[in-house]
């Protein structure tokens, strides 16, 4: 093989990293201790990642699109920065020590758009949808620039960005941001012009799934209602409890509010991009003024996992669902302490109703 190409297609497989419910945390690693000849090129680099199992892939991705040869910014995993593990995070980019880490194509831009939330709403699957678009490109793992590594900067930041062509946007996704008090005003402050979607998702359940992310990495956890419950006599809600501070939308879009007109937000529902995920992203793609390219032809219902499920991701031509850590099962909580969290919740989800001019139908 002519060696540019060779170099390129090397670059291609390490870029092309996408999810994939047989590999940890979720993703592709595509770099390292392959079976197929340009993968093997890696094993001394990058010893950590998962195998591409197929490295005829790699002409699939060549093909497409001449828009998918300039660089791909490198995806991790979706779970590289989890919020609840602060210090755990891999590192954003793979190293490729001897091997070309970008290319001339395109520049690398800041975001004009950024998931902003929640967490557990479902903001991985919007994004890994979104990136089925030719124009979006976006970064796989969670950047959290806005709320932790603001002090690195900006170019900082723009340097994790993939390279973007003309009327391409780019993307990033951290749900922390929404529950950030400073994120607005730093937002704005790189570009107070940036599009901003919320994923929101009833927020009892929410509180259940985050408890539960938490629980699969720390087993000795406290029961949910010992948690959520400051006295299990009063029923009085422990609102310093994380999982129950984040779901209060309504206090946390009043701090963006200050900083952004409503018009820049776009609401999505976490329930409907399960349920409709192609109506979901036609709003998504209105919003962001992208042709609607992703459609029902892309999703199919994955009868195992119980969830939509991409006949076609980015960087891949096989069909692919969210990794184990998206859409796993809930322990059983007791039906009282859902209801007093449900009734905790009524008069916040009806002021975030009001201010987001969309009725969720979480009560
Ligand atoms: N298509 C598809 N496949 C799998 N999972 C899906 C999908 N669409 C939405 N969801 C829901 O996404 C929930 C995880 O939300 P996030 O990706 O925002 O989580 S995180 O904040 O990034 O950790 C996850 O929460 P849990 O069900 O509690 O695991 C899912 O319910």
């Amino acid at each position: 093989m002519n060696e540019k190409i060779h170099l390129n297609v090397c670059h291609i497989i390490n870029e092309a990293a996408s999810v994939c419910s047989a590999c940890p945390h979720g993703a592709v690693y595509l770099a390292g201790g392959g079976r197929g000849r340009d993968v093997a090129l890696y094993s001394q680099h990058a010893p950590d990642y998962e195998v591409l199992d197929d490295p005829r892939r790699v002409l699939d991705e060549l093909r497409p699109s001449p828009r998918l040869l300039p660089e791909r910014n490198r995806t991790v995993s979706e779970d590289a920065a989890q919020v609840d593990a602060p210090g755990q995070q891999l590192p954003l980019h793979v190293p490729s020590p001897g091997l070309p880490v970008s290319n001339t194509f395109g520049t690398k831009r800041v975001p004009q758009a950024i998931i902003i939330g929640v967490k557990k709403g479902g903001t991985r699957a919007l994004l890994e949808f979104l990136r089925i678009h030719p124009d979006v490109r976006a970064v796989g793992a969670e950047p959290h620039f806005f709320d932790r590594f603001y002090d690195k900067g900006l170019e900082w930041y723009r340097n994790l960005m993939p390279r973007t062509l003309d009327g391409q946007i780019t993307m990033e996704k951290t749900p922390s941001y929404f529950v950030t008090k400073e994120a607005p005003t730093r937002v704005c402050t790189m570009n107070c012009q940036a599009k901003l979607i919320v994923v929101v998702r009833d927020p009892v359940t929410r509180a259940v799934s985050d408890y539960t992310q938490t629980l699969s990495k720390n087993p000795g956890l406290p029961s949910f209602q010992s948690l959520a419950l400051k006295n299990s006599t009063t029923g009085l809600i422990d609102t310093t409890w994380s999982a129950v501070r984040i779901g209060l939308y309504a206090k946390h879009l009043e701090n963006w509010l200050q900083h952004f007109p409503l018009s820049h937000f776009l609401f999505v529902s976490g329930e409907r991009l399960v349920s409709d995920p192609a109506g979901e992203m036609g709003r998504v793609q209105d919003f962001l003024g992208l042709k609607r390219v992703v459609s029902d032809k892309h999703f199919y219902f994955n009868q195992t996992k119980g969830f939509p499920c991409l006949k076609k991701p980015e960087g891949s031509s096989r069909p692919r669902c969210l990794g184990k850590s998206k859409g796993r099962p809930h322990p059983q909580i007791p039906a009282e302490v859902l209801q007093r969290l449900r009734d905790f919740y009524r008069p916040f989800n009806h002021r975030f109703y009001q201010m987001s001019g969309q009725d969720f139908g979480w009560d």
